[in-house]
């Protein structure tokens, strides 16, 4: 394999019970590079970014057909350390959702369940995580204020501080900014365009002006299936398949 990929996805289909929500999806997702995936509501985006770290084998009833490699090996092999696979591929949600915890404490949680026990350690990844998630100026005179004290921006970056505080490798991020006004938006775009340097990043969007802001590679959903990949330029400009141009000219969805 070519160690650009940090992810190859084969031929995955997933089903939840009898429904088949993604059907013969393959691609393969660069290293430092940020992947956004668009495509019509209900159209499977949020099922493929939860197969990445087999956040769907939470919901009762799933099925998934095909493979995924991270790093060349298979996520989907028997016996593999989940814990560990959620710790190397991280997740921010749409709502932010901080603990009812102190900010300090938020980031401080991962590593403290992976065995980080000393004190000066645990300070130090929590500076570096807030200042990597661009928020350690508006906080560090009140790291022991209750995270729910922030704006919803602050919360969201402090989640991303938190999923960056394990070390992750790939960070997915399923709609980041939607519950957000625009300036808090616009601080989320632009840490993403940081963060790329260290991570590789998949994100799901419905605004397909964020997707051509922030991403390299695109990828259309429609109905479960990947209609079209390729780099995000591409996609906008002069994409390959009639559905692509269809929904991206606003013809539907
Ligand atoms: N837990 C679930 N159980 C059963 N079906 C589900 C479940 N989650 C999603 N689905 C179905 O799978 C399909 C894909 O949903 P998914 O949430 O992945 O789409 P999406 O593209 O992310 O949509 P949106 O943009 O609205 O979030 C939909 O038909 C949805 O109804």
């Amino acid at each position: 394999m070519s160690n650009q990929n940090v992810l190859e996805v084969k031929n995955v289909d997933f089903f939840y019970d009898d429904f088949q929500a993604l059907e013969n999806i393959s691609m393969n997702i660069e290293k430092n590079k940020v992947t956004a995936l668009i495509g019509p509501s209900g159209c499977g985006k949020s099922t493929f970014l939860r197969t990445i770290n087999r956040m769907n084998d939470l919901i009762e009833g799933t099925r998934l057909e095909g493979n995924i490699l991270f790093d060349g090996e298979s996520i989907y092999q028997e016996n593999i350390d989940v814990v560990n696979l959620r710790k190397r591929i991280g997740m921010v949600f749409q709502q932010p959702n901080p603990f009812p915890k102190s900010i300090f404490e938020n980031v401080a949680y991962g590593p403290k369940i992976h065995g980080i026990t000393d004190k000066i350690k645990l300070e130090e990844i929590v500076i570096e995580s807030l200042k990597k998630a661009a928020l350690f100026d508006e906080v560090k005179n009140r790291l022991d204020s209750s995270a729910l004290s922030l704006s919803g921006g602050q919360q969201q970056r402090l989640c991303i501080a938190r999923a960056l505080a394990v070390k992750p490798e790939v960070l997915l991020m399923d709609e980041p900014a939607s519950a957000l006004d625009p300036v808090a938006t616009a601080k989320i775009e632009d840490l993403i365009g940081e963060l790329k340097n260290e991570y590789s990043i998949v994100i799901v969007t419905h605004s397909m002006q964020q997707a051509a802001r922030v991403s390299d590679m695109t990828g259309f959903f429609l109905m479960g299936e990947l209609v079209e990949y390729d780099k995000t330029d591409k996609i906008f400009e002069n994409p390959s398949d009639q559905r692509t141009e269809d929904y991206i000219t606003g013809r539907f969805g």
